[in-house]
């Protein structure tokens, strides 16, 4: 009989990630608050819970995928939440939740006689949907052990701790290169469009030489020169993640100069677009500075 995983959150990236357990032949229960979402794994052969207690009365381990810190929280121990479930030893959390909220939950759940995978990823609902995710894995030896052969269906295991929070060390690590390197480039290739370069051809330069990142290889040829702004990231949690990371440096009493601008711009990007704007949809926020836009061709 195939192994039942419980799946909590099946947002722009938990659905792929759901999809391809599916995919491989695990048998999922699902929730989410959005009906919509359930129903649409409920045709795929998904159990529906109705509740993250109902997930935990019915998997062992259990992976969830939720907005913030405070979500992830509230159903994994406030009430009705997945500890009520009499089922569930482990819960992986794909989430980018920080490391002082995954060492709270996971001493929570130790108490309990449950473990808690820290196990953030990266790599965009592109990457979820294409199993190409970095996923940073830090909890117990044995339990990771255990959970790597689910995981290894979302992407690449990295090994990062055996303590629930370093994962998400490293996820924070990370995200901060990437909301730099989003704000920077935005700023560069508006400036470069403005002085009347050629938008599709700075992009193509800047991949080509010692200017490229994650933003200029990625984000602007598939969602920003065609302007779908589509990428599947919300601002709101690019916000939060730099907070997070700023939130933590401080608490280690370190002043990270770069990442307080980076944070300002994300901050401007917040209230000027809305939580739920596309983050590639920064680019507008740089353009209206400039009275420039910056519009290439269709991704290819
Ligand atoms: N989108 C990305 O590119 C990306 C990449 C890596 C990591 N992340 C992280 O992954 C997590 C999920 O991101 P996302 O982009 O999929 O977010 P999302 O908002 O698209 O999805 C979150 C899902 O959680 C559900 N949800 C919210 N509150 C709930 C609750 N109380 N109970 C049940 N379900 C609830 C929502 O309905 C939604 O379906 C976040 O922590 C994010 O920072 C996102």
């Amino acid at each position: 009989m195939a192994e039942t995983l419980g799946f909590i959150g099946l947002g722009n990236m938990g659905a792929p990630m759901a999809g391809r357990l599916i995919d491989a032949g695990y048998e999922l229960v699902v929730h989410d608050a959005r009906a919509e979402a359930v129903a649409a794994f409920e045709a795929r052969g998904a159990r529906r819970a109705g509740s993250p207690a109902e997930v935990g009365a019915a998997a062992s381990v259990v992976l969830i995928s939720l907005p913030t810190p405070a979500i992830v929280e509230a159903v994994v121990l406030g009430e009705g939440g997945l500890v009520e479930g009499t089922a569930v030893r482990t819960v992986v959390d794909l989430s980018t939740t920080g490391p002082r909220m995954a060492a709270k939950i996971g001493a929570a759940l130790g108490e309990r006689g449950m473990v808690w995978v820290d196990s953030p990823v990266s790599g965009g609902a592109g990457g979820a949907k294409a199993g190409t995710l970095a996923v940073m894995v830090a909890g117990p030896p044995e339990t990771c052990d255990q959970v790597i052969p689910v995981l290894k269906v979302i992407g690449k295991i990295f090994r990062v701790g055996e303590r629930a929070g370093m994962g998400q060390t490293m996820k924070l690590v990370n995200n901060l290169l990437s909301a730099a390197s989003m704000a920077i480039s935005a700023e560069a290739v508006v400036m470069g469009v403005k002085a009347g370069l050629d938008p599709d051809t700075v992009i193509d330069v800047v991949n080509a030489g010692s200017g490229r990142s994650s933003s200029t290889l990625d984000k602007f040829p598939r969602s920003i020169l065609p302007r779908t702004f589509d990428y599947g990231f919300a601002t709101g949690l690019m916000y939060k993640d730099v907070k997070l990371c700023l939130d933590e440096a401080e608490a280690m009493g370190l002043s990270l100069w770069t990442a307080n601008a980076v944070r300002q711009v994300w901050f401007q990007a917040l209230n000027e677009l809305g939580a739920d704007s596309d983050f590639t949809k920064l680019i507008q926020v740089a353009e209206r500075a400039a009275a420039v836009e910056v519009r290439g061709k269709a991704a290819k």
